[in-house]
């Protein structure tokens, strides 16, 4: 008999997809230098946010995503019952972020995007290829939860006031921004050479050049996601970040995106969520436990 038990822990497959998820939250967090977003150099546009406390929030939500993950493992099918005790979780896990940050909104749209993923994932390991899983994650998040409250958030409030599509139609359409433009991007740039952070910088980069971030038109307005659009599109345009007229660009972003106060927040979570899918649909498949 050993005192210590040295043998590895087989992981559940709910372990190993919430184990991602963090993963995929810390390697965003960690990227750096992101335009006007939190990294390893500092807060870009927030004063409210550090490294430490994004890297806090990541850890706080395992909990959530493994509960995810075996709420559709127990579920085994889309459907409204389903959906509902997602919302209930990724209320939750909304709450144990606020505790975890006093009160500071770090994840509240990667919750969204990765509850979901997640919870698709589980529900057909055998399917985690990139399209089948963002398409069953859209059939869930069609579904209305009954439960869901219907606060004013900033997405709502800039919903109301320019027309904007946000987190939810997003999901709602399979996460078009990860499957149309970051994973592409991230697959060209790794393919070019550039390296990883590099191309994982790029999959961000591309996210910026279309999407309709709720943060940004919340802080910045039109005029802020105008900015963080055709920036973002100038950097690739350029050589994307691997370059050095590239970088001179991304530098050139990051200082106008800060002066408009204009926080990507959403491009952020779904840099999180191409993460996540890409580590899954690499790996041998999720049953094979190979990551
Ligand atoms: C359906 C929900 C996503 C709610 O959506 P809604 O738009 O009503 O709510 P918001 O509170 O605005 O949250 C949406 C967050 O999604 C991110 N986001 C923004 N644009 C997009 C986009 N186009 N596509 C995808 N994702 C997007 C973004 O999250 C990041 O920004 C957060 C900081 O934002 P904000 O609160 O505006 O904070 P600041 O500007 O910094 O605040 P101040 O400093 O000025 O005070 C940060 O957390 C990032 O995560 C948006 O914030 C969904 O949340 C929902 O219904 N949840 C309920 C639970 C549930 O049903 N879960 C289902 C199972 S998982
Ligand atoms: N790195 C980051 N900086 C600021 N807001 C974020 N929301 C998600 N990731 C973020």
């Amino acid at each position: 008999m050993h005192a210590f038990n040295l043998q590895p822990k087989t992981l559940t497959l709910a372990e190993r997809l919430a184990d991602l998820a963090v993963d995929a939250l810390i390697d965003e967090a960690d990227l750096s230098p992101k335009p006007a977003l939190v990294d390893r150099r500092g807060n870009g546009a927030h004063t409210d946010l550090h490294l430490g406390l994004m890297h806090a929030s990541a850890l706080s939500l395992w909990p959530a995503f493994k509960e995810m993950a075996q709420a559709a493992i127990e579920f085994g099918e889309v459907g409204l019952q389903l959906r509902e005790v997602l919302g209930r979780i990724g209320r939750e896990g909304e709450q144990t972020m606020l505790v975890t940050t006093n009160g500071v909104n770090t994840h509240r749209g990667a919750i969204w995007a990765l509850g979901l993923l997640v919870a698709a994932a589980a529900l057909e390991p055998e399917s985690s290829g990139a399209s089948s899983v963002t398409l069953r994650a859209a059939r869930l998040a069609l579904l209305d939860d009954r439960y869901a409250p219907h606060p004013l958030s900033h997405g709502a409030q800039v919903a109301q006031r320019y027309g904007a599509r946000g987190a939810r139609e997003e999901a709602q359409l399979g996460f078009p921004s990860v499957l149309q433009r970051a994973l592409p991007q991230l697959k060209r740039s790794r393919a070019a050479g550039h390296g990883e952070q590099n191309a994982r910088l790029d999959a961000l980069l591309a996210i910026m050049t279309q999407l309709s971030d709720t943060c940004v038109l919340y802080r910045a307005g039109e005029h802020g996601l105008h900015t963080m659009q055709l920036g973002a599109q100038s950097v690739l345009d350029a050589g994307g970040s691997a370059s050095l007229a590239g970088r001179r660009r991304l530098h050139e972003l990051d200082q106008q995106l800060i002066a408009l106060n204009a926080s990507p927040g959403g491009a952020a979570d779904l840099l999180a969520a191409c993460l996540f899918i890409d580590r899954i649909e690499s790996a041998d498949g999720i049953n094979q436990g190979a990551f």
